[in-house]
C-alpha cells in the first residue's frame, strides 16, 4: 500500500467549487475534479523501473482495483484527485488560463527512502480546464509519451517519467491534420510520474491576473517542498538564488536535449518545468538526418519558432516570462538579469562540454568551434544520420582516418559522393586535432559511447509499435522499452532498433511530422 502526503492539495488555495463544468479560476492553484469512467481499461504496459521507486509489485499493478484506479474509474485510499491551474505564452503569445484539461493528478506518493512522486493520469476525462476539448488522449500519442518518458530516463536527462499506459475501450474522435477529416481513434491513458508537476505556467497565471498573494503561496510552496535546499536560505536572497537555480537547470537541460538530437516541438511556457525536467510529450521528434531547422511540429511548420536549433534561445526567451511573472512579487531587475546571464553562461559551459564529450575530445577548446561548425554544416547539407555519425566517429582511428566508416551514417548515397571530398578534409582535421589532444584511443572510444546513444526512440520505431499496439499487439512496445533501458550500449541482435529512418517514413505522418491532435 501507498503512502500518500497530498501536499499540493493540502498547503496551497483550492478552488471551493467541485464540479468539472467548464469555468475561469480565480484565487486557488487548483481545482478537485474526478476522473471519468471508461467502459473497459486495459493494462497495455507498465514501467519496471517505476514500479520500484514507488515500491509497488507487478501483482499489485494488475490488480483490477489498481488498473481501475490508472484508468480513473476508481481510487486507491489516500488519493484525492485535482487539476492544476496555469497559463502560459503559446508560440510567443499570452493565452491566458489553461491548466490541466487532460491531466488530473491522483496525489503524492513519499516512498520509505522519503521520495516524493506525484501520480498523474493523461486524459482522464474533462476538467473546469479543459477549453474547447474532450479531456482525453489517442492511444498513438499515449504510446509516444509513455515510451519517450522512460526513454529519456535511461538516456540521462531530466523528466518526467511514466508509470502505465492503459486502453480505455472507448474511442476518441481526432482531426490528426485539422483538414476536416475527423477519424475514430482508440483512447488511452498515460498515469505520468514526477516530483513535481509545476511549470512556469503556474506562477505565470496568477502575475497576469495581479493575484500577488496567490503567487507568492505558490513560490513559498515550490521552494520549500521542490527546492528543499533553498529551505534555510536566507529570505531576501531566496527568490534571486531559487531563480537562478532554475536558469541553471533549465540549460542543463537543454543542453542534454541537444547532445541526444531531442526536439520537444511545443516549448510553450506551459511544457516548461520548475524542475527543469522535460515535460509534455507531444509533438516531439529525434533527428535522423542532421538539421538544426528541423521541427517534428506540423503547427510549427511555417515558423519553425520550436525547431531544433533554436531550443536554448527559445528556453531564455521562457525563463524571461517566468522572470516578468516573479518581478512583479520582487521588482528588482538585478535579479532577473543575473539568472539570465547564469543561463547563458551554464548553456555555454555545458554545451562546451557536451561537445567536447560528443567528438571524444578530453575538454572544450575555442579553437574546435569552426572545426565542429564545418561538419555539422557539412551533415546538415549532406543528410547525415545524427545518432549513427556520432557513434560511426569513435571508431575511427586518429592514426589512420577511414572516411568509409562513417558511410553508414549518409541517407543518400549521391549527396555522399558529392560531399566526399569535404568530409575527408574535415575528418583529417578532426584526426589530427584528435591526436593533438593524446588521449589514449581506447579510453576515447569508450568515452564517447557513454554520450553518444546507440538507440534513440527514432520517430518511425515509435510509430511501428503504435500500428501494432493499434491491432492489439503490445510487443514493440516491450521490445522498444527493453532496448531503450540501455541506450548507449551495443546489444548484439538488436541492430534493427538502431537502423537509419527507412524511406518509407521519410514524409509519413508520425515519423517525420507530429500533429499537435493528441
Ligand atoms: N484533449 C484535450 N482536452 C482538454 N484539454 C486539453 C486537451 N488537449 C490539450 N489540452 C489542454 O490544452 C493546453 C495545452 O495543450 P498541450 O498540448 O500543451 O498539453 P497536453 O498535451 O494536454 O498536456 P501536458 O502539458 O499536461 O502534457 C493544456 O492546458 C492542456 O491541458
Ligand atoms: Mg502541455
Amino acid at each position: 500500500m501507498l503512502t500518500f502526503d497530498n501536499r499540493f492539495l493540502r498547503e496551497l488555495p483550492g478552488d471551493p467549487e467541485t464540479s468539472n463544468q467548464l469555468r475561469q479560476v480565480y484565487g486557488a492553484c487548483w481545482s478537485r475534479v474526478m476522473p471519468t469512467s471508461v467502459s473497459s481499461p486495459k493494462l497495455l504496459a507498465y514501467s519496471h523501473e517505476m514500479l520500484e521507486a514507488l515500491e509497488l509489485s507487478e501483482e499489485e499493478i494488475r490488480s483490477p482495483a489498481w488498473v481501475d484506479a490508472l484508468a480513473g474509474n476508481g481510487l486507491m485510499p489516500g488519493m484525492e484527485p485535482y487539476a492544476a491551474c496555469y497559463g502560459g505564452h503559446q508560440f510567443g503569445h499570452w493565452a491566458g488560463q489553461l491548466g490541466d484539461g487532460r491531466a488530473i493528478s491522483l496525489g503524492e506518493v513519499v516512498n520509505r527512502q522519503g521520495q516524493r512522486w506525484e501520480l498523474q493520469l493523461k486524459g482522464a476525462g474533462v476538467t473546469p480546464y479543459s477549453r474547447m476539448a474532450d479531456g482525453r488522449a489517442v492511444l498513438r500519442s499515449s504510446v509516444r509519451e509513455f515510451l519517450c518518458s522512460e526513454a529519456m530516463h535511461h538516456l540521462g536527462i531530466p523528466t518526467t517519467r511514466a508509470l502505465s499506459l492503459v486502453q480505455t475501450g472507448d474511442v476518441v474522435i481526432r482531426d490528426m491534420f485539422y483538414d476536416g477529416h475527423p477519424q475514430a481513434e482508440k483512447g488511452a491513458i498515460v498515469c505520468r510520474v514526477s516530483p513535481s508537476f509545476i511549470r512556469f505556467g503556474n506562477f505565470e497565471i496568477f502575475a497576469m491576473r495581479d493575484d500577488k498573494q496567490t503567487l507568492q503561496k505558490l513560490v513559498d510552496f515550490t521552494i520549500d517542498r521542490d527546492f528543499p535546499e533553498l529551505r534555510n536560505y536566507p529570505e531576501e536572497e531566496r527568490l534571486a538564488e531559487w531563480f537562478a537555480i532554475i536558469c541553471v537547470r533549465t540549460a542543463r537541460l537543454i543542453a542534454q536535449w541537444m547532445r541526444v538530437g531531442f526536439v520537444h516541438g511545443v516549448m510553450n511556457t506551459d511544457n516548461m518545468s520548475i524542475l527543469g525536467l522535460t515535460i509534455d510529450y507531444g509533438p516531439y521528434g529525434w533527428v535522423d538526418n542532421f538539421d538544426p531547422g528541423w521541427t517534428p511540429n506540423t503547427t510549427d511548420a511555417a515558423g519553425r519558432r520550436y525547431c531544433f536549433g533554436r531550443q536554448p534561445d527559445i528556453a531564455r526567451w521562457n525563463l524571461e516570462r517566468l522572470a516578468q511573472a516573479l518581478y512583479t512579487l520582487k521588482p528588482e531587475r538585478e535579479i532577473y538579469d543575473e539568472g539570465l546571464m547564469l543561463y547563458d553562461q551554464a548553456y555555454n559551459n555545458e554545451w562546451g562540454a557536451v561537445l567536447a564529450a560528443k567528438f571524444g575530445f578530453s575538454a572544450w577548446r575555442d579553437e574546435y568551434e569552426p572545426l565542429l561548425n564545418e561538419v555539422f554544416g557539412l551533415m546538415t547539407q549532406a543528410e547525415i544520420d545524427m545518432t549513427e555519425f556520432f557513434r560511426k566517429l569513435a571508431l575511427v582511428d586518429a592514426a589512420q582516418p577511414d572516411l568509409g566508416i562513417l558511410q553508414s551514417a549518409a541517407y543518400s548515397p549521391a549527396l555522399w559522393e558529392t560531399f566526399k571530398p569535404r568530409f575527408s578534409d574535415w575528418l583529417g582535421q578532426y584526426a589530427q586535432a584528435t591526436l593533438a589532444d593524446g588521449r589514449d584511443p581506447a579510453e576515447r572510444r569508450e568515452a564517447m559511447n557513454r554520450v553518444n546513444p546507440r538507440y534513440v526512440l527514432r520517430n518511425y520505431l515509435a510509430q511501428q509499435a503504435i500500428d501494432l499496439a493499434d491491432t492489439g499487439d503490445t510487443s514493440m512496445i516491450e521490445a522498444l522499452m527493453d532496448v531503450l533501458r540501455k541506450p548507449y550500449d551495443e546489444q548484439p541482435g538488436k541492430e534493427r532498433f538502431a537502423a537509419l529512418r527507412p524511406d518509407w517514413a521519410r514524409h509519413k505522418a508520425g515519423c517525420s511530422m507530429l500533429s499537435c491532435s493528441s
